[in-house]
């Protein structure tokens, strides 16, 4: 790839690394063999072309020892190159994704949030467009293996149906394709696995923020961002709300 801005980057560093990915899930492994072999081929990758294509940038990635001089770095790149790798290990589930954003002076720039599964990646190269709603009651996406301990209090109270899936960036994205309306999480996860899809959801001009409405922070000396909330901008407000009164976050 010859010289490219920010944006095209992040989509071509995610989409490198999840045809690698699926290369590895040809390979006949299983189990926990598949998701290490899975986790070091795309963090080979990206760390690779991030290193012969932005030499001068810091990295903060899941697979990486954490180098904390990116505190004082202007440029980082924020990658989870995995994100649902429970879900990767067991093929033909398509709910895993590759993130990859860029965190420059202060706030996030520019991202990408490959599903390789689905030959589909999101981006701030061409943000999407979120359309109207599909009719019925709201749907919240949550983690299928550790969902909220509020969430069917919440689900109940504003008539919401819960839509389990794999993946941070798969739930934000299901947002942005209108296969749910809501993404809320809490209870632990990391500054990579919200980066790249909070930064792709915010160019299709959905909200984002900590789970009760609070502002997202990135790049800080401790990565652990527990919570989450992206949605339609129209439901931000009851859902913040309902976290800020009944939720111990
Ligand atoms: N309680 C928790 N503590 C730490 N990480 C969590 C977590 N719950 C979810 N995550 C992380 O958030 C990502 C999405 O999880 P889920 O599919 O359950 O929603 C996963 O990333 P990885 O697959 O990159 O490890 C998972 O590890
Ligand atoms: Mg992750």
């Amino acid at each position: 790839m010859t010289s490219t801005n920010d944006h095209e980057l992040a989509v071509w560093l995610a989409e490198q690394s999840g045809a690698e990915l699926l290369k590895v899930r040809e390979g006949g492994l299983e189990g926990k063999a598949l998701k290490d072999a899975g986790d070091q081929a795309s963090q080979a990758v990206l760390a690779r072309l991030l290193a012969e294509h932005r030499p001068q940038d810091a990295v903060l990635s899941e697979e990486a020892a954490d180098d904390r001089a990116r505190t004082r770095a202007r440029r980082v790149w924020i990658i989870d190159p995995l994100d649902g790798t429970r879900e990767f290990s067991e093929p033909p589930r398509d709910d895993w994704a590759v993130h990859v954003a860029l965190w420059e002076d202060g706030d996030l720039v520019a991202g990408a949030v490959a599903q390789p599964s689905l030959g589909e990646t999101f981006s701030t190269a061409t943000p999407a467009t979120v359309g109207a709603r599909a009719e019925g009651p709201m749907r919240i996406a949550v983690s299928r293996s550790r969902p909220p301990e509020f969430v069917n209090a919440l689900a109940e109270r504003v008539g919401a149906q819960l839509v389990p899936m794999g993946s941070a960036g798969v739930k934000v994205m299901s947002v942005v394709r209108d296969v749910a309306d809501v993404y809320v999480h809490a209870g632990g996860q990391y500054e990579w696995d919200s980066a790249a899809p909070v930064v792709v959801a915010r160019a299709a001009g959905l909200h984002t923020s900590r789970a009760d409405g609070a502002v997202l922070e990135y790049n800080r000396e401790n990565p652990w961002l527990p919570d989450l909330l992206v949605c339609r901008p129209e439901f931000a407000a009851q859902v913040a709300s309902f976290v800020r009164d009944e939720v111990d976050l």
